[in-house]
C-alpha cells in the first residue's frame, strides 16, 4: 500500500481521502533532518506552509511520486528540484482565496478603527473612548498590487463599501480592469494616491521588497499598509522605520520573511497589526484546500492526472479537461515514432492537424516528448521531467501547426529525425475516444494501437503477407489483426500487424530476409 506523509496540520477531511489509498501518516513540526532520515518512505508529501521542501529532502525522497500543497503559495518547496526528479506538485489555486480576501479586508478595517489596540485596551481593563478615533473607508482609494484572484475580490468588495480603487498589475488587461471596476496605474500614482494599499502578488524577484524606503517615500503620510500575500515583499526594516517616523500611518502584516516571526521592531509599534499567517485559516477555506489537494493525491497514486500540477508547463484544469483524450494520442505516437526511429534521436517535430491546430496544446508536446523517452527512461519519465529530460538529450522540439488538414475532427503528425534516419506517424481520435494510427512513413493506413505491434516497409506484390504471416505463424505468434497500406498498385507499401505475442528473437531478421521486404520494424506499445 502507498505511503503518504502529512507534515503540516490539515482538515481531517483530507485524511479520510487519502485514507481509501494510502496508509497515512500524520507528523507535524519534524525538523529538516528528521524529513530527510523518514521521508524515502513515502509516496507522497502533504503539507502547508510549515514545512519547508528542500532539495535534499526531494532527493532523499526516492519513492517520491507527488507533493501537495494544501493552499496556494509553493515558495516553501524547491520545484526545480522536485521537477528534475519527475516528482508532480500540486496545490489549490482557490481553495483559499475568500479566505485569504477577506482576511485582508479585516486587517484594513482593523487599521481603521483600531479594533485590536481597542481589544487590548479593554482586556487591560480601560475604557478608552479617546486613543481610538477612527477613520472611514467610504470614498477613500484603495491601491490594490495584483489583481489576480484574491485581488479582484478584495477590489470588488472594497467598491461596495464605497471605496475607489486603483490597482497595478502589469499582466491584467485593462478591459479586465475596468469589468472589476479598477483604474490601472503605474506603481508610483498607486503609491501617491492611495490611502489602503494591499499586496496580493506572488513572491518574485520581481516582487521582492516591492514596498522598501524608496515606494515608501511616495507615500502619503495617512497611507496604510496591509500584506496578506508573502513575506519579503514589504521590507520590514524599512516598514518598521517609516511606521516609527510618521512617514506612513499603519501597516498590517500576515506574512513575513521568516517565518515563525522571530523578534522584530514591528512587535512595539502601536500602529502596526500583525498576525500569525492566518490568511488560509478559516474552517471553509481548510475543508477546500484538504479536498482538492488530497484528491490530486489519492488520483496520482492510482496512475491519473493531477488537475493542478504547477511543474507541468500549461497543464491547467480547463486546459486538461478539453486536452485530456489527446494527452494518451501523443504519447502513443511519440513512443511509436521513437521505436521506428531507435537509436539516438536528434529532433522531434509534433504537427497540429486541422481542429487541434486551433487548441492549446503545449501539453501535448510534453505528452509526445513522455511517450518518446518512455524506451529509454521507462517508468522515470513523465509529464514532469519529460520536457527536461528530452533537452539534456539534445533533442530539438519543433512545434508546427496546419489548420488546413481536414481528416478527422483534428489530428497528430510526428516526426523523429534520429541516428538512424527519419520516420513519421500520424494519428487521431475516433468520435468514441479510441485511437486510430492512420499514417506511418507517409502510408495512409488505419490501425489501433496494440502492445505487441509489427511494421513493414514493402515491395506491394502478391505473396509477401501470406509470407509474414507462415512466418509468424512457424513461431507460433498470433496475428490480431492486419492491415497494408499503400499509395499506388504494386509500388511501395506499409504493412501493420498487430499480435497478441512479442515476437520471438531472430524473427525480426527473418522478416528483413523476405525478398521485397526494405524493412521491418517490431514495436511495444
Ligand atoms: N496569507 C495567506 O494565508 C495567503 C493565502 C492565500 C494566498 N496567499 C498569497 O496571496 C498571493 C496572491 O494569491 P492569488 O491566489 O490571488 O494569486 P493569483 O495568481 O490569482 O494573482 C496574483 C496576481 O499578481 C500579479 N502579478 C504578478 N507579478 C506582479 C508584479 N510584479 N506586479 C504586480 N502584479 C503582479 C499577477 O498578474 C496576478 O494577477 C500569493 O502570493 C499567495 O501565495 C496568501
Ligand atoms: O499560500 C497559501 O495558501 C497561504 O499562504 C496559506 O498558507 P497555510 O496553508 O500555511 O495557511
Amino acid at each position: 500500500m502507498a505511503k503518504v506523509l502529512v507534515s503540516d496540520p490539515i482538515d481531517q477531511v483530507g485524511i479520510d481521502i487519502l485514507s481509501q489509498v494510502a496508509q497515512v501518516d500524520v507528523k507535524t513540526g519534524l525538523s529538516a533532518e528528521e524529513l530527510v532520515k523518514i521521508i524515502p518512505e513515502y509516496d507522497a508529501l502533504m503539507l502547508r506552509s510549515g514545512t519547508r521542501v528542500t532539495k535534499e529532502i526531494i532527493e532523499a525522497g526516492t519513492q517520491l511520486k507527488i507533493i501537495g500543497r494544501a493552499g496556494v503559495g509553493v515558495d516553501n518547496i524547491d520545484v526545480p528540484s522536485a521537477t528534475r526528479q519527475g516528482i508532480v506538485v500540486v496545490n489549490s489555486p482557490e481553495g483559499n482565496t475568500i479566505a485569504a480576501a477577506e482576511h485582508a479586508l479585516a486587517m484594513m478595517l482593523s487599521l481603521s478603527r483600531h479594533v485590536p489596540q481597542a481589544n487590548q485596551s479593554m482586556k487591560a481593563n480601560k475604557w478608552d473612548r479617546k486613543n481610538f478615533m477612527g477613520t472611514e473607508v467610504y470614498k477613500k482609494t484603495l491601491g490594490v498590487v495584483g489583481l489576480g484572484k484574491i485581488g479582484s475580490h478584495v477590489a470588488n468588495v472594497a467598491k461596495a463599501m464605497g471605496m475607489k480603487i486603483l490597482a497595478f498589475d502589469p499582466f491584467i488587461s485593462q478591459d479586465r480592469a475596468e469589468q472589476l471596476g479598477c483604474t490601472l496605474v503605474d506603481l508610483d500614482l498607486l503609491f501617491a494616491e492611495s490611502d489602503y494599499i494591499t499586496l496580493h502578488v506572488p513572491k518574485t524577484p520581481e516582487t521582492t521588497h516591492l514596498i522598501g524606503r524608496e515606494a515608501l517615500a511616495k507615500m502619503k503620510p495617512t497611507a496604510r499598509i496591509i500584506n496578506c500575500s508573502r513575506g519579503g515583499i514589504v521590507n520590514e526594516d524599512a516598514l518598521a522605520e517609516a511606521v516609527e517616523a510618521g512617514q506612513i500611518a499603519g501597516a498590517a502584516l500576515d506574512v513575513f520573511e521568516e517565518e515563525p516571526l522571530g523578534e522584530s521592531k514591528l512587535r512595539g509599534l502601536e500602529s502596526v497589526i500583525l498576525t500569525p499567517h492566518l490568511g488560509a485559516s478559516t474552517a471553509e477555506a481548510q475543508v477546500n484546500v484538504a479536498i482538492d489537494v488530497a484528491e490530486q493525491i489519492r488520483d496520482v497514486l492510482l496512475g491519473l492526472t493531477a488537475r493542478s500540477a504547477v511543474n507541468i508547463p500549461g497543464l491547467t484544469p480547463d486546459v486538461m479537461e478539453k486536452l485530456r483524450p489527446y494527452l494518451k494520442l501523443s504519447e502513443t505516437l511519440g513512443n511509436l515514432v521513437g521505436q521506428l526511429a531507435g537509436g539516438r534521436i536528434e529532433r522531434l517535430t509534433v504537427r497540429f492537424q486541422g481542429e487541434l491546430a486551433t487548441n492549446k496544446t503545449q501539453p501535448l508536446v510534453v505528452a509526445a516528448m513522455k511517450g518518446l523517452l518512455s524506451q529509454a527512461l521507462r517508468e522515470r519519465v513523465n509529464y514532469v521531467n519529460a520536457a527536461i529530460e528530452a533537452k539534456e538529450r539534445g533533442i530539438r522540439i519543433i512545434e508546427t501547426r496546419d489548420a488546413s488538414v481536414r481528416d478527422y475532427s483534428g489530428s497528430l503528425h510526428l516526426s523523429a529525425q534520429g541516428s538512424m534516419g527519419e520516420h513519421s506517424v500520424t494519428g487521431a481520435l475516433l468520435s468514441d475516444g479510441e485511437i486510430r494510427i492512420t499514417d506511418v512513413d507517409g502510408f495512409p493506413i488505419n490501425v489501433p494501437p496494440s502492445n505487441y505491434m509489427l511494421f513493414t516497409v514493402h515491395r506491394d506484390m502478391p505473396g509477401i503477407i501470406g509470407q509474414i504471416g507462415s512466418l509468424l505463424g512457424s513461431f507460433n505468434v498470433n496475428i490480431a489483426s492486419m492491415q497494408v497500406g499503400r499509395k499506388i498498385v504494386r509500388g511501395d507499401a506499409v504493412m501493420a500487424v498487430s499480435l497478441d505475442d512479442p515476437l520471438p528473437e531472430g524473427l525480426l531478421s527473418e522478416i528483413t530476409k523476405v525478398a521485397g521486404i526494405r524493412d521491418a520494424y517490431t514495436v511495444k506499445l
